[in-house]
């Protein structure tokens, strides 16, 4: 292959799957999260090229274009999958970052296979980037990449964004491979974080395990500045603007609240995920009805929890213990053809969801650790109309942008949540337009291409004239 691209992605995921439609002909779909819904419309202005797994075992696919995106497959074998995306990804990282909610597992197999499969991207970067371009690499899965992609073209400027926590010294000093994850990292010119906490725990870290020399929240690295920096992500608020214009949408708003008759609608959509706090708010919303606080027919609640990582034994227990919940709630407070709970295991479209975030009067989003969480942030910027609440924990980086307007919770606290949920329930409409308000301000102005261009230009900016080995003081970083 020509190296061509002035401008690479690399990420675990394509931005769509490939899957076998009803009629048995294999088609493209949307891939599920956040990461897509963030770098997708980025990649599409920006002409690109994104190297990525098409989310299935054993496939050997060419580069091809997709809804304006030029796209570059890495195969996995069923093996690399169970080890490197299903393990050490999604059984050892994920858990670890997100404050060990689930316990890591710690199993060397899964970590040779996750060294292997970086490796496998880190060539194919490698390949496909112009001479002197910039490769953007994203998330935990790919920590290794960096210093790889380094190695094999010095020629590059490389960036890394870590779309979940960064976990303080205490947790990451569990990760027998601690050292040669912050190695990875560090072959990046510029590695950023959702939230300056996260930013000042890898610097923390980097001098405690590696004794590097840091400036402020610039780590001195093999003769080199790499600098590590808070990048917030965003929505693409321009694709969120057009769908609730469309006319289909609002009728459809208007017939999911015609369907529900006269109750109050909450909402809550996640990947059906142990970090999501999905168990945490539907016992606080079961007890309402228990304590008499809510009646059948007062208020229903429409949970979307769309399959993720369904291989990985912690989201089969989930998945149990979230059905026995629902079940248990419909058994005890729903009638015929009216159950309290709506829960759906299924993924939606973009159009679907914009209809339901418009019909919601309360969106809930109540994860014990998330990274950002964008779809608190896509509720808000399809309330236009000033109306609807947003119950939001504590514990996700979007809390740190939305607290002012945001009714915030700590999901632990399940009297707290419930306290919560009845504040949200009975705001007066002008204060729940005040702090709506409030928080489209900060959306409406910090949106995903404020955010790709921030990290972008700080990615470009030339590093500041400095010997590398000129003596520097080691300045204390924040707690954070
Ligand atoms: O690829 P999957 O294993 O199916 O998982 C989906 C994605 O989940 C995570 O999303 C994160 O990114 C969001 C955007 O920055 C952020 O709002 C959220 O808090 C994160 O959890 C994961 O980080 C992605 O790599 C996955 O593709
Ligand atoms: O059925 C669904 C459920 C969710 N999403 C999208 O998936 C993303 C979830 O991102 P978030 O940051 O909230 O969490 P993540 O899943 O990345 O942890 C959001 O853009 C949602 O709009 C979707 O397209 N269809």
């Amino acid at each position: 292959m020509s190296r061509g691209s002035e401008f690479v992605v690399v990420a675990n995921r394509l931005p769509v799957d490939r899957i076998v439609g009803p009629d048995g002909e294999p088609r493209w779909r949307r891939s599920p999260g956040g990461l897509v819904s963030a770098i997708a419309p980025v990649m599409r202005r920006r002409s690109g090229t994104w190297v990525g797994w098409t989310g299935a075992p054993d496939e050997r696919l060419e580069s091809f274009e997709e809804d304006g995106m030029s796209l570059v497959p890495i195969s996995q074998s069923a093996e690399d999958v169970e080890l490197y995306y299903e393990g050490f990804s999604n059984a050892t990282l994920w858990p670890l970052y997100h404050d060990v909610v689930a316990p890591p597992v710690y199993d060397r197999a899964m970590w040779d296979a996750y060294v292997r499969v970086n490796r496998r991207f880190a060539e194919a970067a490698a390949e496909v980037a112009a001479e002197g371009g910039i490769v953007w690499v994203q998330d935990y899965q790919l920590q290794l990449v960096p210093a790889m992609l380094r190695d094999l073209r010095p020629d590059l400027r490389i960036g890394f964004f870590l779309h979940i926590p960064f976990p303080p010294v205490e947790l990451f000093w569990q990760l027998p491979w601690r050292r040669r994850i912050l190695e990875g990292l560090l072959g990046a010119d510029l590695v950023g974080f959702q939230l300056p906490g996260a930013a000042a725990n890898f610097v923390r870290l980097c001098k405690r395990l590696l004794d590097t020399r840091n400036v402020k929240q610039d780590v001195l690295w093999d003769g080199r500045v790499v600098r590590a920096r808070a990048f917030p992500i965003s929505v693409d608020v321009s694709e969120l603007d057009e769908l609730v214009a469309r006319p289909e949408v609002r009728e459809r708003a208007q017939e999911i609240r015609g369907d529900l008759g006269d109750s109050t609608l909450l909402l809550g959509v996640d990947r059906l995920d142990y970090t999501k706090g999905i168990r945490q708010r539907l016992e606080a919303f079961g007890e309402l009805f228990e304590d008499g606080h809510l009646k059948p027919g007062e208020a229903v609640f429409v949970q979307i929890a769309t399959p993720s990582r369904e291989r990985v034994e912690q989201y089969q227990l989930l998945r149990e213990e979230i059905e026995q919940e629902v079940g248990r709630i419909n058994g005890e407070y729903g009638e015929i053809g009216f159950p309290v709970v709506h829960y759906m295991h299924n993924s939606y479209d973009r159009a679907e969801l914009a209809a339901l975030y418009l019909a919601a009067d309360v969106m809930v989003v109540t994860p014990l650790r998330d990274g950002m969480n964008l779809v608190a942030k896509e509720y808000v910027a399809c309330r236009a109309d000033l109306r609807g609440a947003l119950v939001l924990s504590e514990f996700t980086g979007a809390a740190d942008e939305l607290k002012r307007g945001a009714f915030l919770v700590n999901p632990y606290d399940i009297d707290g949540l419930k306290e919560r949920l009845l504040e949200a329930l009975g705001a007066e409409p002008a204060e729940l337009a005040r702090r709506m308000r409030s928080m489209r301000r900060r959306v409406l102005e910090h949106d995903v291409d404020r955010w790709a261009h921030a990290f972008l230009s700080e990615l470009e900016r030339p590093e500041r004239e400095r010997p590398a080995d000129a003596p520097s003081p080691v300045l204390p970083v924040p707690e954070g």
